[in-house]
């Protein structure tokens, strides 16, 4: 093997080489665009500046300046496609691959060694030097074990033999670490990536991809793709993975923006904003659900997913009924039927005023509405209604252009002013009279430009009354809570998804069928409801959800193939696939089977075998003892990682911990909206750390009196779950049943004996 690595080592000097001249053509290639787009650019700003006082100077300036602004918008994505090969051949300059395959192809009496990496190289002769990870043949890198293997390729299913596999670990490229290995991908390598220690961004995992990994990163043809997977699995890693292969598959067809990510907070967005880029694609469009609801109730104060939990507590039983009939499908199946048959008359339409005046009145709308005939489909019947009040606007605006105002305006038109009433047309005039014509009307046009905005924008209909009419109708005791909030421009989450589906459905928007694929992390804090409504908006995107039902804060799980039923019936699947992830990976081997055996089905849990210290419980008897050993255990493990996080279960428990922690130690308490972590310790309630991950968790208090019940397994296993390391849980007093009914072996107990 001695000898193999040192060939091996050769190999990739040899590679290295050809990168490095590689870089530097590019390198000059950059130089030579960036310059080209500065004199271009240049060029452009003179051009502007050209005296524009005569008319056919004005027009030619103008085709002109059009010709230059699309000559640079050329150039500056010929630059980027350089920049971009320039971080490609840069990051492959230190680690050019990762494994090895040596493959016999069926009559071919030659065999082949193909190498792997994060992006594909060729020398002159187009011999391939390294594959892409995504290329077809590399799926039997992840996949395959030695002997007989197929491989999906876009001409179908393929054959080979697969004969040797190799693993590298290459850091400024000199290789570390090799081993063959009949395997999947190795266990060695994996355990040395897991050992390391946290980072303020997540990495790609490209290197050490699992099998059941592999397969969900790799399926092109479920349009519903559900993956159930255990604490720290990798199911956010998979997702990644998986858009990166999404990008590469269909490269002609699909671009980042037609992806979008519901992710569940924003420090969990710039946790795995690094991953893309660093296998050289864009990063997909990413939203919280808070965000794409507050985008589409302008004007509301739209309830977080985190205040949503916080108040869990305080409701009472019938407010949590209300909740979950308002979360269900049976509920929009009521929005639905509701629209389906809204008599014309009872439609909100309000008065559309100018100056105080009013342009549009309310029951004008109304008729103009109810003469479209009934059988025409709601939609088209609101933009009917859309297309003739714009004509009505155009009329009342085509009077106003020669109204004495506006002529006066034209009059003392500047050159500025008369080129942004030009915009980007190219407009000949055969008389004065019909440039002026031309000009009065865009004054005025633009005069009226909030009328028409606020046509374009439904501001005719109040589709916050309309709902508040449907509750009456539907659900009348959730009626006075909700106009209450309407009152003080707020509105509960479970009314968004009905309420923005009511305004959907009858004004025919909201829908964004550019988008191809839709993922949601940490699906199980999603409602069907909800699901119905995204559905709605993303009608065409094939559907990507990712969840593990033990981590559902405040609400039971469901099994996954009756959730894959009812979420494949919900949202209208044809082809729907399940796929479970067992196997945790994030947390040592110890402190995965401490979580684990907190669940009652916890055995299907598999440990990656990763040693480390056992959980330790540390009881003490008072709140004083618990905050000392607080302090104790925070101070060490602060001098020992990189990250360490005090989670709580809510956020009255985090300000209050800061409060009694911030005179001596380095904390920081995170908010909903902030997106970055601290140095230091971080002090955050458990919804705010979903999905991230940290060396050392301490929790503050794991008693009986904290965690009194088996409904809140779920709130304690999440917070477990985030530890990668270490876990230290501080009670105060006899800790919790959700511990004590565990085996012993399975933590450490510390006990400080009563004060006397
Ligand atoms: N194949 C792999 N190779 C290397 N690291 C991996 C692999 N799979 C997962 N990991 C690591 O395990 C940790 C957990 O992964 P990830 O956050 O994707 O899991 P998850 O299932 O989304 O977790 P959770 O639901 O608990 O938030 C991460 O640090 C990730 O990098």
């Amino acid at each position: 093997m001695e000898n193999e690595r040192e060939l091996e080592q050769q190999r990739v000097d040899q590679v290295i080489d050809e990168i490095q001249v590689q870089l530097k053509q590019t390198e000059k290639e950059y130089q030579k665009a960036h310059e080209e787009t500065s004199s271009v650019e240049k060029n452009y700003v003179q051009n502007a500046k050209v005296n524009t006082t005569e008319v056919d100077d004005r027009m030619e300036t103008n085709a002109e300046i059009q010709q230059q602004k699309q000559l640079v918008a050329k150039n500056i994505q010929t630059e980027q496609i350089l920049k971009d090969q320039l971080t490609t051949l840069t990051d492959l300059q230190d680690t050019p691959y990762f494994g090895r395959i040596d493959i016999q192809d069926p009559g071919d009496p030659e065999q082949e060694s193909l190498y792997i990496g994060t992006a594909s190289l060729n020398d002159d002769h187009q011999n391939f030097l390294i594959y892409d990870w995504r290329a077809p043949i590399s799926s039997v890198y992840y996949n395959g074990t030695l002997g007989k293997v197929e491989y999906e390729t876009p001409a179908g299913t393929q054959e080979t033999k697969l004969l040797k596999k190799r693993q590298f670990k290459i850091k400024a490229g000199q290789i570390q670490n090799m081993f063959d290995t009949n395997e999947t991908v190795g266990d060695e390598i994996l355990q040395d990536v897991l050992d390391e220690h946290s980072d303020e961004y997540m990495k790609n995992i490209v290197a050490t991809i699992q099998k059941e990994q592999n397969d969900i990163i790799r399926d092109t043809k479920s349009d519903l793709l559900l993956v159930q997977g255990v604490a720290g699995s990798g199911k956010t890693s998979a997702i990644l993975q998986r858009i990166a292969f999404l990008l590469y598959h269909s490269r002609d067809k699909l671009n980042a923006d037609q992806i979008v990510l519901f992710s569940p907070n924003l420090l969990f967005s710039r946790y795995i904003s690094d991953v893309l880029p660093s296998l050289g694609e864009k990063n997909m469009r990413q939203v919280t659900l808070y965000e794409f609801f507050s985008r589409r109730l302008q004007g509301l104060n739209v309830e977080s997913l985190f205040d949503h939990y916080e108040r869990q507590d305080e409701l009472s039983e019938t407010q949590k009924q209300l909740d979950r009939y308002k979360s269900s499908v049976a509920f929009m199946k009521r929005v639905k039927n509701y629209a389906k048959n809204l008599p014309s008359t009872n439609f909100e339409f309000t008065d559309v005023t100018f100056n105080g005046e009013i342009v549009f009145a309310k029951e004008d709308i109304t008729k103009l509405y109810d003469s479209f005939a009934g059988n025409l489909t709601l939609g088209h019947r609101f933009n009917n209604l859309k297309k003739k009040l714009i004509k009505q606007l155009d009329q009342i605006v085509a009077k106003e252009a020669t109204s004495p105002v506006i002529q006066d305006q034209l009059e003392n038109l500047s050159d500025e002013q008369y080129h942004e009433l030009l915009g980007e047309h190219e407009m000949e005039f055969s008389s004065y009279d019909e440039e002026q014509a031309y000009f009065g009307l865009q004054l005025a046009q633009k005069q009226y430009d909030t009328i028409y905005n606020a046509i374009y924008d439904d501001f005719f209909f109040d589709a916050y009354k309309q709902y508040g009419d449907f509750l009456q109708a539907e659900l009348p005791e959730a009626f006075a809570q909700y106009s209450k909030n309407i009152e003080y421009h707020r509105i509960d989450l479970n009314d968004c998804a009905p309420l923005l589906y009511l305004r959907d459905l009858l004004t025919d928007s909201g829908q964004s069928r550019s988008i191809e694929h839709l993922f949601i992390d940490e699906m199980q804090d999603y409602s069907l409801a909800q699901m119905v409504y995204l559905r709605h908006v993303f009608g065409a995107a094939k559907l990507t959800l990712l969840g593990d039902s033990e981590q559902a804060l405040y609400s039971k799980g469901q099994r996954p193939q009756e959730l894959l039923q009812s979420l494949a019936k919900t949202v209208k699947a044809r082809h729907s696939n399940l796929k479970l992830l067992n196997k945790s990976y994030r947390s040592t081997k110890e402190i995965t089977n401490f979580m684990k055996a907190m669940l009652p089905e916890g055995n299907e849990i598999e440990a990656f075998t990763r040693p480390g210290k056992r959980p330790l419980v540390c009881q003490v008897a008072t709140k004083d003892q618990a905050l000392a050993a607080l302090r104790h255990h925070l101070k060490r493990a602060l001098g020992q990682y990189n990250s360490v996080a005090l989670i709580t279960k809510n956020m009255p428990e985090s300000q209050r911990l800061y409060e009694e922690l911030h005179h001596e130690l380095p904390v920081t308490v995170l908010e909903e909206q902030d997106r970055t972590l601290p140095s230091g310790i971080a002090i955050l309630p458990i919804y705010l750390a979903k999905g991230l991950e940290f060396d050392c968790v301490v929790v503050n208090d794991v008693s009986a009196a904290e965690y009194p019940l088996t409904s809140e397994r779920g709130i304690l296993y999440t917070i477990c779950s985030r530890a990668m390391h270490e876990l230290v849980m501080i009670s105060a007093g006899e800790p919790s049943p959700l511990i004590t009914q565990l085996d012993p072996a399975l933590y450490a107990l510390e006990r400080t004996l009563p004060v006397k």
